[in-house]
């Protein structure tokens, strides 16, 4: 066996998404590679950390092979959305079926950014569960990381993630209607050119991308540092490939 294949991409406590970048933008770009060969008209949902970065770095892989197009690639930031409406579930006393959190921004800490300002159905929170709600969603990943102790991250949360995400793709090419997801991609909804916010998913990919809606002051103020650690992962992938 090569030693490349022993390679676990996963983090381990007190690592961040961040520092899985060495081993994985790599992989990523080889993937892609693949992709652009064998596959080029599919629609590829990137899942693999740190997501701000390998959306980018997957981006690049597609323009250089001249098979990009923007509204096939999708990071993959559902399971964001899957412990927002957990969390606000348990602090309202419903369902997290019946919740809706929008979670937009990135896939890593201060960039995951859910506006509770926006849950449905509408209801307010203290400050004290606003800091709580949002900071367990941001730091979600890291919880699990930190329980696992070394054994790596989230796993089955993340299949449920990421099998309700591929879900909704394939309900979109199948030609089902109003199929809204968050999602990390190419986006003009800030001026970073990605960003996750609510997309709507058709025959084509994505079909539309959805306007942040109106903030509050915090999470205007979160959405500032968001952009900031957003604006230097993205740049990391984009120069990966370009160096
Ligand atoms: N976006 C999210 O919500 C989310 C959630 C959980 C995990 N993740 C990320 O998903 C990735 C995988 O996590 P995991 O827990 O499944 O890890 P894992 O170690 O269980 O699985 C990694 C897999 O990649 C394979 N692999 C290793 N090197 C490879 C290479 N060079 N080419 C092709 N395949 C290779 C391994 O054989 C293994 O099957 C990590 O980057 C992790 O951070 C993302
Ligand atoms: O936190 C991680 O490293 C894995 C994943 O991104 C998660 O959110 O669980």
């Amino acid at each position: 066996m090569h030693s490349q294949e022993w390679i676990l991409f996963p983090r381990k406590p007190g690592m961040t998404r961040d520092d899985l970048f060495n081993i994985n933008a790599g992989i990523v770009r080889t993937l892609c590679e693949g992709i652009a060969k064998c596959c080029p008209n599919a629609i590829v949902n990137l899942i693999s950390n740190p997501v701000n970065s390998t959306v980018p770095i997957a981006a690049e892989v597609f323009k250089k092979a001249g098979t990009y197009n923007p509204n096939r690639l999708l990071g993959v930031t559902t399971l964001d959305i899957v412990r927002a409406n957990t969390f606000v579930a348990e602090v309202l006393g419903l369902d997290p079926q019946e919740v809706n959190v929008p979670v937009v921004g990135g896939h890593a800490g201060v960039t995951i950014l859910p506006l509770l300002s926006q849950v449905k159905p509408s209801c307010s929170f203290t400050s004290e569960e606003i800091n709580y709600l949002t900071d367990r969603v941001q730091n979600g990943g890291t919880e699990v990381v930190e329980a696992k102790a070394g054994a790596g991250s989230a796993t089955l949360s993340m299949a449920y993630a990421a099998a309700k995400f591929a879900d909704a793709c394939l309900r979109g090419l199948r030609g089902d209607t109003n199929i809204v997801e968050c999602s990390f991609v190419a986006s003009q909804v800030t001026e970073l050119p990605y960003f996750a916010t609510k997309v709507r998913l058709g025959r084509g990919g994505i079909e539309e991308i959805f306007p942040l809606g109106p903030l509050n002051e915090l999470e205007r103020a979160g959405l500032e540092k968001a952009k900031k650690e957003l604006a230097e992962s993205i740049m990391k992938g984009i120069s990966f490939i370009r160096k």
